[in-house]
């Protein structure tokens, strides 16, 4: 992570839809192919539906993420596995507002753990879930799809929330990443919203693999010219 606030937008593969026996080639050709940062979905079967990878799984793709290993918790609870994922070597950690009873003290946990933090809220969710402790966080995750599966289709209700979040935001340094149904169609408007961070599994990892990265770099830069389309646009 730099020390300086970084507005610009970043892209973030969700390695939920790389290829699962070759997680660290795959990390390090996103990376190769001009990712910002690497998004890895943790899920437990109980907050929702799918099982995924645990603090095991994210150690060992430490030494192959040479960015931002950005971990997106969707665990219930999260707070007795915040130091595991620290440890293994998370840079943003994120949790869900729905998962917890008591943000403002996991906030802290995570925090003097020395990670950055993130808080993920769910599509019913509102942006008022993170009005108290805006001052305490480095993220706010928008959920554009329900959460547990990669694949589905984008939810424009959302777009209006990011809005509003941007402005709740209003000059604090904290990022707003959008995760769900990011494409070329959809990460336009989510960018003008407000949003700086794009999450994208299906959309990267489509059509290459370790043995042709280039597709990855051709998908990513089909998003990021969607969205300075829509900028030029404006
Ligand atoms: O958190 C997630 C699902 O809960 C994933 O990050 C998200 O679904 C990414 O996949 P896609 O871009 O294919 O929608
Ligand atoms: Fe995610």
């Amino acid at each position: 992570m730099t020390a300086t606030f970084d507005r610009r937008v970043k892209i973030a593969p969700s390695i939920l839809s790389a290829d699962f026996a070759a997680l660290g080639p795959e990390c390090r050709a996103i990376e190769d192919q001009g990712c910002d940062w690497v998004h890895v979905d943790v899920m437990d079967g109980h907050f929702v539906p799918n099982l995924t990878i645990g603090p095991a799984v994210c150690a060992a793709l430490r030494p192959h993420i040479r960015t931002v290993m950005d971990v997106h918790l969707m665990i219930a609870p999260p707070e007795p596995l915040v130091d595991a994922f620290v440890d293994a070597g998370a840079d943003m950690l994120t949790v869900h507002a729905e998962a917890t009873d008591h943000l403002d003290r996991l906030v802290a946990q995570i925090r003097e753990r020395g990670a950055k933090v993130g808080v993920a809220l769910n599509p019913a969710t509102p942006e008022e879930a993170v009005r108290y402790v805006l001052d305490k966080i480095d993220m706010v995750l928008v959920m554009s799809v329900n959460p547990g599966f990669g694949g589905q289709s984008f939810l424009a209700s959302q777009v209006d929330k990011i809005a509003r979040l941007r402005a709740l935001i209003g000059d604090r340094p904290v990022h707003i990443q959008v995760d769900g149904g990011i494409s070329p169609k959809t990460a336009g408007q989510v960018v003008a919203a407000g949003a700086d961070v794009l999450v994208a599994g299906s959309a990267v990892f489509k059509g290459g693999s370790v043995d042709q990265p280039a597709v990855y770099g051709d998908n990513m830069r089909a998003i990021r010219a969607a969205c300075e389309a829509q900028a030029g646009a404006a």
